[in-house]
């Protein structure tokens, strides 16, 4: 199910919270399809709290957000898992399940209530279990593998439910530099070939510069969002972080601790 070009993302004046208290307002996204978005922001700020607002899994407090051209609230639970997929950073309760398994549950949106696998589903959980580099783990148990493994089959998962909008909070925590580039790129290529529109949260704002489409900055204030380069020009990093310790370097696009 790919749009190229729609916007599938639409999010104006969000506010964002838990029960009457509001812990980020002012927020605005616009993403197309084939767009790789990253979230950054100091902790706390509400990152995890905005994706899961985008996902629908916590009300929002105000504002508008459209996915793939409609209220998010218009959408039913069918309809919604054809339109997004979530991967949060919470293990899977189905850690039990074998690594095929867990992607098959990807296709439950479009199976009948048996859960039958079309040649169509196998085609996908085929497909992704190889963009993924699963193939040799495909009968491990999810237990078994490492934190740099299981992401990639969290991630082959949401790739199998095909969605046009894919959300993920921190998937690159606990990796080394190596697993969270990989990752990322797998992200990024996910977003440009199959036109998908990916938002993630992240802590690696050096990484999010050089492989992201845009970046929304969540400073609980007006939360600059755009491309990197535009950020970096309007001079955005420079105030994410206390100067005291870190100083954003905007010649070589990171940061640089303060000595
Ligand atoms: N279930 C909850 N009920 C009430 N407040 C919450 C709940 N979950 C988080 N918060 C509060 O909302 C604010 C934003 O939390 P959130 O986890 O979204 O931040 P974050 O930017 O993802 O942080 P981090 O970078 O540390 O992961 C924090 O002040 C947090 O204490």
């Amino acid at each position: 199910m790919s749009h190229p070009n729609r916007l599938n993302i639409n999010v104006e004046n969000l506010a964002i919270g838990y029960k009457d208290r509001v812990i980020c307002q002012n927020i605005d996204l616009k993403l197309a399809s084939g767009e790789l978005c990253a979230i950054v922001g100091v902790n706390g700020v509400g990152k995890s709290t905005l994706v899961r607002t985008l996902g629908n899994l916590q009300p929002k407090m105000n504002g508008e957000i459209q996915i793939a051209g409609e209220n998010l609230g218009a959408f039913n639970m069918d309809q919604l898992a054809k339109i997004l997929s979530v991967v949060l950073t919470e293990q899977p309760a189905s850690k039990n399940l074998r690594v095929q398994e867990l992607i098959a549950l990807g296709r439950q949106p479009y199976t009948n209530w048996i859960g039958t696998l079309t040649q169509e589903d196998k085609r996908y959980i085929q497909t992704n279990l190889k963009a993924f580099l699963l193939e040799d783990l495909k009968q491990r148990k999810c237990h078994e593998l490492s934190d740099g493994q299981l992401q990639r089959v969290l991630i082959a998962r949401a790739a199998a439910q095909d969605t046009p909008v894919v959300l993920l909070d921190e998937p690159t925590t606990h990796l080394d530099l190596y697993h969270k580039v990989q990752i990322l790129k797998m992200l990024q290529q996910l977003a440009h070939q199959s036109k998908k529109t990916i938002v993630f949260t992240t802590h690696e704002i050096d990484l999010a510069i050089q492989l992201c489409d845009k970046i929304l900055i969540l400073d609980g204030k007006t939360n600059p969002f755009g491309t990197p380069s535009d950020l970096i020009k309007q001079k955005h990093f420079e105030q994410l972080f206390p100067s005291d310790m870190v100083q954003f370097d905007s010649s070589s696009g990171s940061f640089k601790v303060k000595k």
